[in-house]
């Protein structure tokens, strides 16, 4: 495996330094560093970063490869400066047994762009009715330690109740689809004054709160661990804060886009802003994103959710949820966090790589840029910006929200295990192990 010398990184956006990789590892990190033998690459003006850690990606393998593979999916997370995905169970069959979380974590391991960490559903088939094998998929080969029927609501307090306790024992965490599923029959987009006046059925606010709330407490009960997925409302924010002040063991995500969009764009009847949970109000944007800034809110996690253009290029009632971001997340990131002054490229590493990779226990990732750590770890160019067009997509779904938008920044490397799966700003070809 080549070495090489990262010249005057700027670490963190903190320290301007040169990073030698050698070996998989980051064997020296200093001043005025030798090449010797080693590929220079400079990055003057370069942020580096630990390779970021996604907690909530739809691979969509098996069963709907028309819209994303593994291999599809991790290529276009390591384009988006990703060493690490989740890759979330709503698959066909869904992830509910040993058997389809280990192929999953094989495909990650033969065609993976960066390493594929299963979730398992929580349910069997993702019905809500009986608990799938926790404990088989925990001990199988793709040691899976987040448990998720995202998609749908794990909504009977008994159950979740249940596999919340479950998985103490293998130190797992429940990632709850916050729905109530009576209050959001046939919702469309979020229930305010603009979806009475567009015609479409609202989902309210209090359907993720109500889900919230009981979680929390119930965790709270029998002392276990719970993460909430695409927190998107002020209210939510609101109750995960007091969950914390109590002690509770509860993390939380926000998406990019719901940092970003609101529900004004439902008014262009454009399903490329369909979602769930849908795109909500400027006051609730904002309360995201200080939520983000504070530490309330722990983490960014992309719910990459990609759809072929038939189940999207359609009227907004026929159309799928969901919009693809492992591309943009870091940009959007800079555009809403750092460029707002509410976060710095610290804050940026440690809710997009260092804390998803602790809750979702995998160790090899969200490390500290030293020496002796895996060399997992991304070149971004903050100065860089580029007009979105969903023809330049990696992903095999092109449903991205922000087309014709110009974002800021641009990955310009990234190092999975010391193999670049970037390199000036382009996939390296060979690197699929
Ligand atoms: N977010 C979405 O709108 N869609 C997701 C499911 C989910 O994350 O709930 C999908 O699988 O398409
Ligand atoms: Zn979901
Ligand atoms: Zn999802």
């Amino acid at each position: 495996m080549s070495a090489y010398l990262l010249r005057h990184a700027s670490l963190l956006g903190e320290t301007v330094a040169d990073v030698r990789i050698a070996d998989g590892v980051i064997t020296e990190i200093g001043t005025d560093l030798d090449p010797g033998a080693d590929t220079v690459v400079d990055a003057e003006g370069l942020i580096a970063l630990p390779g970021l850690v996604d907690l909530h990606t739809h691979l969509r393998e098996p069963g709907r490869e028309d819209s994303e593979t593994v291999e599809t999916g991790t290529r276009s997370a390591a384009a988006g400066g990703f060493t690490c995905v989740h890759a979330m169970a709503n698959t066909d069959p869904v992830a509910d047994t040993a058997g389809v979380v280990e192929q999953v974590w094989r495909l990650g391991r033969e065609h993976g762009w960066c390493d594929v960490a299963p979730v398992g559903a929580v349910t069997v088939g993702l019905d809500g009715e009986r608990l799938a094998e926790l404990g088989a998929m925990a001990d199988s080969a793709a040691g899976v330690r987040v448990f998720s029927d995202d998609g749908r609501c794990v909504s009977d307090a008994v159950l979740m109740r249940r596999a919340l306790e479950y998985v103490k024992a293998f130190d797992g965490v429940i990632a709850q689809h916050a729905q109530e599923p009576r209050l959001t029959e046939g919702a469309q987009m979020n229930e305010g004054e603009l979806s009475g006046r567009l015609g479409l059925t609202g989902w309210p606010a209090v359907a993720e709160e109500a889900i919230i709330a009981r979680d929390v407490l119930l965790a709270e009960h029998v002392g276990s661990r719970l993460h909430v997925c695409h927190l998107s409302t002020r209210g939510s924010v609101e109750i995960v804060r007091w969950a914390k002040s109590r002690g509770v063991d509860v993390t939380a995500e926000v998406t990019p886009h719901h940092l970003l969009l609101t529900d004004a764009l439902a008014a262009t009847y454009d399903p490329r802003y369909k979602v769930n949970p849908p795109l909500r109000t400027a006051d609730d944007v904002a309360a995201l994103r200080e939520a983000l800034a504070e530490g309330v809110i722990d983490i960014v996690a992309t719910d990459h959710a990609p759809h072929p253009s038939e189940d999207k290029e359609c009227e907004w009632a026929a159309a799928a949820f969901g919009m693809t971001g492992l591309e943009t997340a870091l940009s959007v990131v800079q555009h809403t966090m750092v460029d707002t002054g509410l976060l710095d490229w610290a804050g940026v590493a440690e809710r997009m790589s260092a804390t998803p990779a602790r809750i979702g226990r995998v160790a090899a990732h969200g490390r500290p840029l030293a020496v002796g750590e895996p060399a997992n770890v991304v070149l971004y160019d903050p100065a860089a910006s580029r007009t979105i067009d969903p023809r330049d997509a990696v992903s095999r779904s092109r449903n991205i929200p922000y087309a014709g938008l110009e974002l800021p920044g641009r990955v310009v490397a990234t190092f999975l295990r010391g193999r670049p799966t970037v390199l000036d700003g382009a996939l390296v070809q060979e690197v699929a192990a």
